[in-house]
């Protein structure tokens, strides 16, 4: 969803208080989860517990980063050449991902349809667009109406992944890969031209009438809290405009904690109308 460019800078430490505990995890295990085969979806998160929402359950730096540009430009050697600066355990980790063969290559595969099948966008430290590989978090499914939500600190170089909903010990935890305001086509079409594969979600299962009300649905929420605000904040509705951005800040802090650039935007709106 593209709002407004949010301006760079920390939340307040009073945001802080209402963050679980972070807790540092070794790559690939956690008391909260376990990473299992599921049939024709390769590998995928399994809860090993009930899970309650807002829960932090897992935080980890990546594997590799390139920018966009690095992305676009570079070949396999390119990135071979890269990978070759890592631990020797993290290279076997790189190879060891699910790669949807994004481009046709002998031997151990292509090092950038690797990058391709399982990066997840970031900022670098100077703010360009980047992609980052992780070892844990490359292992979550993708679903439209995901449970958990991943988010990049830029300062730390560190991806969390949050609950955004109860969910109980035995479900697939599933991020999203997707901007999930699109319509169920489009989503379709994104993920079978970028990672070869059809989502069989619950959404995407919806037949008729139901489907069309879910796509509708999806576009109007696209815009509607922005929406809300501004119409609010226009009228000099203060006390409106505060309650829809503060319902909104919330969210965002269960989803993605303080420092995200929407939480920023959030406080800043919140903050205006104080
Ligand atoms: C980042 S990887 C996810 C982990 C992967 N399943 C594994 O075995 O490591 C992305 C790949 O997982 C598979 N995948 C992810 N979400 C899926 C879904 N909802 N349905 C079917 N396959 C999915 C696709 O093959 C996709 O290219």
């Amino acid at each position: 969803m593209r709002l407004c460019s949010p301006t760079p800078g920390r939340a307040t430490r009073a945001l802080d208080a209402s963050r679980p505990q972070l807790v540092t995890l070794p790559a690939g295990s956690s008391e909260a989860f376990e990473i299992c085969s599921l049939g024709d979806k390769g590998k995928g998160v399994i809860a090993k517990r009930n899970l309650r929402k807002g829960e932090l359950i897992l935080q980890e730096p990546p594997l590799l980063i390139l920018t966009r540009d690095e992305l676009g430009t570079f070949s396999d050697a390119d990135i071979e050449q890269r990978l070759s600066k890592l631990s020797e355990a993290n290279q076997a980790s790189f190879w060891n991902l699910f790669d949807a063969q994004l481009f046709e290559s002998s031997g151990r595969g292509s090092a950038k349809s690797r990058v391709l099948t399982n990066s997840y966008p970031v900022e670098d430290e100077i703010g360009q667009e980047a992609v980052a590989v992780f070892n844990t978090i490359a292992r979550f499914n993708h679903s439209c109406v995901p449970n958990v939500h991943n988010s990049w600190d830029a300062e730390t170089g560190i991806e969390t992944i949050c609950v955004t909903q109860d969910i109980e010990a035995g479900q697939e935890l599933c991020t999203t890969y997707l901007d999930l305001f699109t319509k169920r086509q489009e989503r379709q079409e994104q993920l079978s031209k970028r990672l070869r594969f059809q989502c069989t979600c619950e959404v995407c299962s919806l037949q008729g009438q139901m489907q069309e009300q879910s796509d509708a649905r999806r576009a109007r929420l696209s815009f509607l809290w922005l929406a809300g605000f501004e119409v609010a904040a226009n009228a000099a509705m203060v006390d409106l405009a505060a309650e829809m951005a503060t319902a909104a800040l919330d969210n965002v802090l269960m989803a993605e904690g303080p420092d995200s650039p929407r939480a920023q935007l959030l406080c800043q709106c919140v903050e205006a109308c104080a």
